[in-house]
């Protein structure tokens, strides 16, 4: 084999098992895990008991109930509340029946699957993991090819552990220097979604490289990996480094001892041989980036927050003008509005993206002896019992209660409000999720995206702010 490949296409390479003669490039593929979720599985398991089909390996994959449940602590002590629901209920029983581990509404790892999957130690350098959620590119933040799979491939995967995958093409992303003080990773991948557009990645796997990226925490990099897929990527990869092996060190399903020797010395193989060659480079300078916020219902419709808000008029393009004008429109906005002086309703941190235990630190850390302003209803969703569990023994919970922010329990929750966290039409939500789409929210509801920092920043101004003209507060 060439040795002038790229880190995507050793992956690729590694797991598959022949190509596939359909003249479009597309291997059949071997998968190695799955994470499982009540929301995208039903039919899928519907469809292997239709054919009478076990599932090949149960314990490659991991159920996780994540997307529709309440997050209300009350909800939550309910024996009731997970059995009362159909999809929920019908999930426990796939579960169940197929043989696969659940993670289920009262499990002490609950928790938002691309959260959860790493935690554990499951998500590892070179493997394949495809799941029915497109944020499975999270996992490329430890050197895994993760990507999101329609329910008929989910189905697939659970009977053969196989999938007809299309070979994507290389895309190269270096952010060089060191970001500036607080400015983030979430601040970082929106800049990058800002200048290549939402569909700027579109067809290719990416490869994050450069000085700013090694400085990155693991948790950093799956922030960046995770939101690749709002620029379209199918892929995104950080080659693995000294960080990740010791990151994985303690993980509880993460190799040990021999395994974990043996797997060190092909995890340093992981990366992009020297001479190879990207079909699309992109370089950013990571000093110019600043706190980004989206003023639109499209993650590239973004800004620093410094700036205004931009004329749709001075759009070269005319689908982009037109893009921009509905936006405005939807969002309530006017061209020539400082973003600063966008007032909200809502102040959310939660999600896949920004709900790990650095994000609850970096929000806490903004909100210690503060509070959010009247009329700013505010909840902080953990993305994990295992990240509420460290927040409460740190202390966070007491700092989140104290600045007014609901404390519950993990889920998707609002970010894309198919529970009870709902934002209603007309309010305006600070979020430090990774979709700003019309209704995202709830029908009519109006996103902001950035980084947690900057979500508690704006739940204490009662307006977008920049996190950095905050008053500096003493250290006790
Ligand atoms: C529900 C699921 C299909 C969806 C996804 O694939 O990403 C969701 O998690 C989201 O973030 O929009
Ligand atoms: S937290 Fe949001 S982005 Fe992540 S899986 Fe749930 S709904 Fe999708």
């Amino acid at each position: 084999m060439a040795d002038n490949r790229t880190l995507y296409d050793k992956l690729v390479d590694s797991h598959t098992i022949r190509p596939l003669d359909t003249g479009s490039d597309e291997v059949l593929l071997y998968v190695d895990r799955t994470v499982l979720n009540e929301y995208t599985s039903p039919q899928a398991f519907t469809g292997l008991r239709e054919a009478g089909r076990p599932v090949f390996r149960p314990e490659s994959a991991l159920a996780v109930i994540d997307h529709v449940n309440s997050t209300r602590p009350e909800r939550i002590a309910s024996p009731q509340a997970q059995a009362d629901d159909l999809q929920m209920s019908y999930f426990v029983r796939n579960c169940r029946d197929f043989g696969i581990e659940l993670f289920d509404l009262y499990h002490r790892q609950q928790g938002i699957e691309h959260v959860v999957m790493p935690e554990l130690g499951l998500a590892l350098p070179g493997l394949v993991i495809a799941a029915g959620d497109s944020h499975t590119t999270t996992y490329g933040a430890f050197g895994a090819l993760g990507f999101g799979i329609g329910t008929s491939d989910i189905e697939h995967f659970l009977a053969t552990q196989t999938l007809v995958y299309r070979r994507l093409r290389n895309m190269e992303i270096a952010v060089n220097g060191d970001l500036p003080p607080g400015v983030t990773a979430k601040d970082l991948i929106m800049a990058v979604i800002r200048k290549i557009g939402a569909d700027g990645a579109q067809g290719h796997a990416v490869e994050f490289t450069g000085a700013a990226i090694r400085s990155l925490s693991i948790e950093e990099r799956m922030t960046i990996c995770n939101m690749a897929v709002e620029c379209g990527a199918r892929g995104a990869l950080v080659a693995p480094d000294e960080k990740t092996f010791a990151y994985l060190r303690d993980k509880p399903r993460a190799p040990r001892g021999d395994a974990l020797d043996a797997a060190l010395e092909n995890w340093r193989t992981l990366r992009t041989d020297e001479g190879a060659v990207f079909n699309a480079r992109v370089e950013i300078a990571a000093g110019d980036i600043e706190p980004m916020v989206t003023w639109g219902t499209s993650p590239d419709q973004a800004a620093p927050i410094s700036d205004i808000i931009p004329d749709p008029a001075r759009e070269a393009s005319p689908a982009r003008r037109k893009d921009a004008e509905r936006a405005l429109g939807y969002m309530g906005l006017s061209p020539g509005t400082r973003l600063s002086d966008i007032r909200i309703d809502h102040a959310f941190i939660g999600s896949c993206t920004n709900a790990r235990i650095e994000d609850l630190r970096a929000a806490a850390a903004v909100l210690k002896g503060r509070h959010a302003a009247p009329g700013v209803s505010a909840i902080v969703v953990p993305g994990s019992r295992e990240v509420r569990r460290m927040a409460e023994a740190e202390g966070l919970d007491r700092i989140f209660r104290q600045a007014g922010f609901e404390w519950r329990e993990p889920g998707c929750s609002m970010c894309l409000a198919m529970n009870d966290d709902v934002i209603a039409p007309g309010e305006r939500c600070a979020s430090s999720t990774n979709r700003n789409f019309e209704g995202r929210q709830g029908a009519g509801s109006r996103t902001h995206l950035m980084s947690p920092a900057m979500v508690a920043a704006a739940a204490v101004c009662g307006h977008l702010c920049d996190v950095r003209t905050l008053e500096p507060r003493h250290a006790d």
